[in-house]
């Protein structure tokens, strides 16, 4: 861009990302510029981008982005920022080509800023009323806005809608996908006479699918370390009739290691500070286990465990799961408590190990007792490997670290396998329709994540979340401008980037994996 003095532009900053200058002398290769402080600096022209005149800025930022005269990356981030400060912490982005036609969205956006804050105002029934057949835009940007467009597209066109919600850990895809089915069983449900109705057993799987797939992280004290898919579905009338959760991706690891200050899955320290239920299995304090005592955060800040443990009992009561089938899914949770406490040293074959001492062996037969298997046979299974060869069976001995390994894949196993029929659990309670030919899905996954140490999880969480950015790119850019092509419409060609070399690094990567593997 040409740049005269006086232009109102925006340049980088180390500390806070991006600072509004002024231009007070363009005839070097660097401008001169005046930033807020009064601090002169110099900078590269390339590097600089315009920013709208003051005088032009409306106090509160605007809730459309597309009212910026200049969309850039600080624009837009000055917007959040203002419309953040005001808790206004929606802003949408309606595509041009809606704008024109006045068409239902099809492809609305919708940026949302976590307040972490409560804002009740925002989502009570009122709130609901008032966006329930609004015209897009007609209100403020809301997250209900979009819930109610996408159920109208559905009725009117009689055609089957998707929301995407994508973000990084944290960044509050899991309260928004809560709140877009607060709302669709607003619009789509009954007048509830008991509390398990389809929507009320919607609602209350949520409760339950985070005791067992949530946990403390460094960044998020509730994160999913699982992604879902929920499909809604309706009726002729619109009602709901009926509802699907799948599920993707649950990190396994977890149940085995942890560093502080994360913690393990939430239904562990729930069922160890649950009373009589735990006195049952021989549980205690997490202190005592070795899956949840690698970290010394037992308690979230605000959230009593015992409490927590009612409320899964609760919801697991909505969603059908009978007493007999909650007795044996905490029993499976113990169990793998248990099992993890046992430990080995070498036994007297070379390369072999055993239990370790008395309390290990307690913890063993704790664990068989609660698996309800044959302890000589767990015992086998932990410190054996029964390898197949053409003229028979050979049983290896393992040494103490692969006993251990054992041990760990035994527990990240049967967890997985828990946690799967947890989900089938809910999708037979819940039920499906057969006959209904409409649903809205919407799909919350765990966002980008880079740790210090990243494992073959965050591989597959990556490039999971790439693929999704490119179906973003592929509807948000490549066919809005055909679209605007086709209508016509006088646009400047907007350059993204393509992340598709991005996709076939990884996808080469994951066959190599698999390869090695
Ligand atoms: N709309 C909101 N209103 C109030 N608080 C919110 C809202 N959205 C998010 N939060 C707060 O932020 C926290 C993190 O949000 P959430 O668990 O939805 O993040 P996430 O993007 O799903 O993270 P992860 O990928 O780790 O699962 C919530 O526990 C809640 O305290």
């Amino acid at each position: 861009m040409n740049f005269r003095k006086g232009a109102k532009v925006w340049v980088e900053d180390k500390h806070l990302a991006w600072v509004p200058a002024e231009i007070t002398d363009c005839r070097g290769k660097q401008v001169q510029l005046q930033i807020g402080s009064g601090k002169t600096v110099l900078a590269l022209p390339e590097k600089l981008f315009p920013r709208d005149a003051d005088e032009e800025e409306e106090h509160g930022g605007v809730d459309d982005m597309t009212k910026l005269t200049y969309l850039n990356e600080p624009g837009v981030l000055y917007n959040l920022q203002r419309r953040y400060a005001l808790n206004d912490i929606y802003v949408s982005l309606i595509p041009l080509a809606t704008q024109v036609m006045f068409k239902i969205m099809l492809r609305s956006i919708l940026i949302a800023v976590n307040p972490f804050t409560k804002l009740p105002h925002l989502y009570n029934v009122h709130m609901m009323e008032q966006y329930k057949g609004a015209p897009f835009g007609e209100l403020s940007p809301h997250v209900f806005a979009v819930a109610d467009v996408s159920y109208r597209a559905m009725m009117n066109e009689g055609r089957s809608q998707s929301i995407l919600v994508s973000g990084e850990s944290g960044a509050g895809k899991t309260e928004t996908t809560k709140l877009i089915m607060q709302y669709l069983t607003f619009v789509g449900g009954r007048a509830a006479g008991d509390d398990r109705t389809v929507e009320q057993q919607v609602l209350e799987s949520n409760p339950l699918l985070e005791a067992f797939g949530n946990a403390r992280t460094v960044r998020n004290d509730n994160s999913s370390r699982f992604g879902k898919f929920v499909e809604i579905q309706f009726d002729a009338n619109g009602r709901i009739s009926g509802a699907a959760v799948r599920t993707y991706l649950l990190e396994r690891s977890r149940v085995v290691q942890i560093t502080d200050p994360e913690r393990n899955y939430h239904c562990f320290y729930q069922l160890c500070a649950s009373g009589k239920d735990a006195e049952k299995f021989k549980l205690g304090h997490p202190s005592h286990f070795h899956y949840l005592n690698q970290s010394k955060t037992y308690d979230l800040e605000g959230v009593s465990n015992a409490e927590e443990y009612m409320k899964t009992r609760r919801a697991m009561d909505i969603v059908g799961i009978s007493h007999e089938e909650q007795e044996a899914i905490f029993r499976t949770l113990a169990a793998i408590l248990h099992l993890g406490n046992v430990e080995f040293s070498p036994g007297r074959e070379h390369d072999s190990s055993v239990v370790k001492d008395q309390k290990s062996t307690f913890h063993m037969q704790m664990a068989a007792d609660l698996f309800r298997c044959d302890v000589n046979l767990l015992l086998a299974t932990l410190c054996t490997r029964t390898i197949q060869t053409r003229e028979g069976s050979i049983v290896k001995a393992l040494d103490c670290n692969a006993a251990v390994a054992s041990r760990d894949a035994l527990a990240k196993t049967v967890y997985a396998r828990l946690f799967d029929w947890l989900v089938d659990k809910i999708n037979i309670s819940v039920g499906q329709d057969p006959n209904s030919c409409v649903q809205i899905g919407v799909l919350d996954i765990y966002g980008f994540e880079c740790f210090k140490h990243n494992s073959f999880e965050q591989f597959c969480i990556n490039f999971a979340n790439e693929k999704l950015q490119q179906h973003f790119n592929e509807h948000v850019f490549k066919m809005e401008q055909d679209e605007y092509k086709k209508e016509e419409i006088n646009w400047s060609y907007i350059e993204f980037i393509d992340n598709q070399d991005v996709l076939d690094l990884n996808a080469e990567t994951d066959r190599d994996n698999c390869s090695l593997g």
